[in-house]
């Protein structure tokens, strides 16, 4: 391509980057001012100086505009800046982007395919054009911790994708956001005159399976076998259900359910390498507040952690214990839906008595030795029961996982003060470190968040030609992301590696689920020439040698 098809394209443009060669050799001279051509680096401060300032949406909002007109100074923004940018691009910002989504100034991208277009999906995804080897689809039934935001919610399944390419290095042009319209059932949202989606309440039941099922089967048959099709903040009702039925039928998984339970086990083995907390998993008691996808998903990536070093899966379960809006889990109690069964354990009169007396006394009851949050209350990690976990344990694991950052459980701050920073603490959304009196180092908070694990998971899946994303994937993911933490992280008691690594980490996992791929005897591209270093060379990465 020459002239003016090349500004126009994202992919090639580079606006007042372009070298009087490159002017020359493309017939762009006239196209882009005659000064000085700016270097990469140059544009990439000058736009951060920008975003600065800038209040959250509009920060949304000029990054947006930016990705859609240069890609290669979005992408190396993003590279060289992840600490900085994540935080505008994905969580928190992406709430906000979301929940006022039907009002904001950015191009649209991806597809928004209705429940009014059933019988046409496959002609849909015709209109996008591209290939794709990488599709993340969601209904928006529960975005982040906000809920139903119904077409609103196409920022998130956008927001992973830009996290695929910046810290997982997998082109943007394989990359299809979907999110497929079945209404919405918040009157405030969908009635609003400018709602980007459907006028009408969630179809619910058979017709909404078959409207998914019709989606899986289109992307199959557009894409191939090997497309993976990440499902994101479904409704818990529909998130189980949706994995089982599809995970060893295509490529596919949960990033809400598996994801987060692959950086939520590989946040917890880091702490086990911590003086103070009980070296193996087996001594650990986890208490869940929330019996969510996220938790769920959590818990039984612990068990099978615990299996494979021998436990009984009976007796591994046992150290799983939920707390959902009616109290305690336990056996016997009214409400146990089939998906909480396998955590509701036997207990004794005292346990049963203060079941539903709140967090602080099951806390006393249980005595467990971690925390996890995955709620979406805010403050739900009390003062006091925060002091509480701190009595009993001389290094409390609390992670409070919930996003965006207004729904953490507690904030990192709270967990450190509370527990004269003995609290092994990790958030979903980023905390700064904080610094405590007397201390001489600041505590530095560890972001448990998915995006540690999907990125380098997809690479992994789309290098190796993966036909399923088995459980073991999730597992040799946890390994390798805790390995990754060093003891320099550990001594600020930050169980996750520093996000300016994150395409090395992705690198690594996607390694490891290559050669997990041909473990299984599930790959449909040889993997044996790989290694870490020619994966990470194989990432896009569009700042490369130009900075
Ligand atoms: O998007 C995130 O930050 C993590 C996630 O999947 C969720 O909270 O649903
Ligand atoms: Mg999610």
């Amino acid at each position: 391509m020459s002239g003016y098809p090349v500004i126009r394209d994202p992919s090639l443009n580079r606006g007042r980057r372009f070298t009087s060669e490159q002017r020359n050799d493309n017939r762009l001279v006239g196209l882009v001012p005659s000064g000085r051509p700016r270097t990469l680096s140059e544009e990439i401060t000058r736009l951060l100086t920008k975003l600065k300032p800038l209040p959250t949406l509009l920060r949304y909002e000029m990054l947006m505009a930016v990705l859609h007109r240069d890609e290669q100074l979005f992408f190396a923004t993003a590279q060289a800046n992840l600490p900085k940018v994540l935080p505008m691009i994905y969580t928190p910002a992406v709430g906000d982007a979301c929940v006022n989504y039907s009002d904001l100034e950015i191009p649209m991208r991806g597809l928004w395919i209705g429940i009014d277009q059933k019988g046409n999906i496959r002609n849909i995804l015709d209109h996008w054009g591209e290939t794709a080897e990488v599709v993340v689809v969601s209904d928006c039934e529960r975005i982040l911790g906000l809920g139903d935001l119904g077409a609103q919610g196409m920022g998130i399944p956008v927001g992973k994708l830009l996290l695929y390419s910046a810290c997982g290095g997998i082109h943007p042009n394989k990359c299809l956001p979907v999110v497929l319209d079945v209404g919405c059932d918040r009157d405030d949202i969908r009635t609003s005159e400018n709602y980007i989606g459907l006028n009408q309440k969630r179809v619910r039941g058979p017709e909404y399976d078959q409207f998914v099922d019709e989606f899986m089967n289109a992307v199959v048959d557009k894409y191939g076998t090997t497309c993976l099709i990440q499902f994101e903040d479904f409704g818990t009702r529909n998130a189980l259900p949706l994995l089982q039925k599809y995970r060893d039928q295509l490529c596919c998984f949960n990033d809400d359910i598996q994801g987060t339970a692959s950086v939520g086990l590989a946040g917890v083995l880091s702490a086990l390498r911590i003086d103070g907390v009980p070296s193996t998993l087996k001594e650990h008691k986890f208490l869940f507040l929330g019996a969510g996808s996220a938790g769920l998903g959590i818990a039984m990536l612990i068990v099978l952690a615990l299996v494979r070093e021998g436990i009984p899966e009976e007796d591994a379960r046992k150290q799983c214990w939920f707390i959902d809006s009616r109290g305690l889990v336990y056996n016997g109690r009214a409400n146990v839906t089939d998906a909480k069964r396998p955590f509701a354990h036997e207990v004794p009169e005292n346990v049963k008595g203060v079941a539903d007396k709140g967090l602080l006394e099951v806390v006393r009851a249980l005595e467990p030795t971690a925390l996890i949050g995955v709620s979406t209350i805010r403050g739900a990690f009390s003062e006091d029961v925060i002091r509480e976990m701190a009595a009993r344990n001389s290094r409390p694991l609390i992670f409070a996982l919930s996003n965006p950052t207004s729904k953490a459980e507690c904030t990192a701050e709270e967990a450190y003060t509370f527990t004269e920073g003995r609290a092994i603490y990790a958030s979903g959304s980023p905390f700064a470190p904080v610094a405590l009196p007397g201390r001489e180092t600041k505590l530095v908070p560890g972001q448990g968040n998915n995006s540690y694990i999907f990125p380098g998971l997809g690479l992994g899946v789309t290098i190796s030609g993966a036909r399923h994303v088995p459980e073991s994937m999730l597992l040799v993911a946890a390994d390798t992301l805790s390995k990754l933490v060093d003891e320099e992280q550990l001594a600020v008691s930050c169980v996750y590696p520093d996000l300016n690594s994150l395409m090395d980490v992705s690198a690594h996992i996607a390694y490891a689920v290559c050669k997990e791929a041909k473990a299984q005897g599930l790959n449909e591209k040889p993997v044996d020439h790989l290694d870490v270093k020619t994966i990470r060379h194989m990432m896009y990465e569009p700042g490369r040698g130009e900075m």
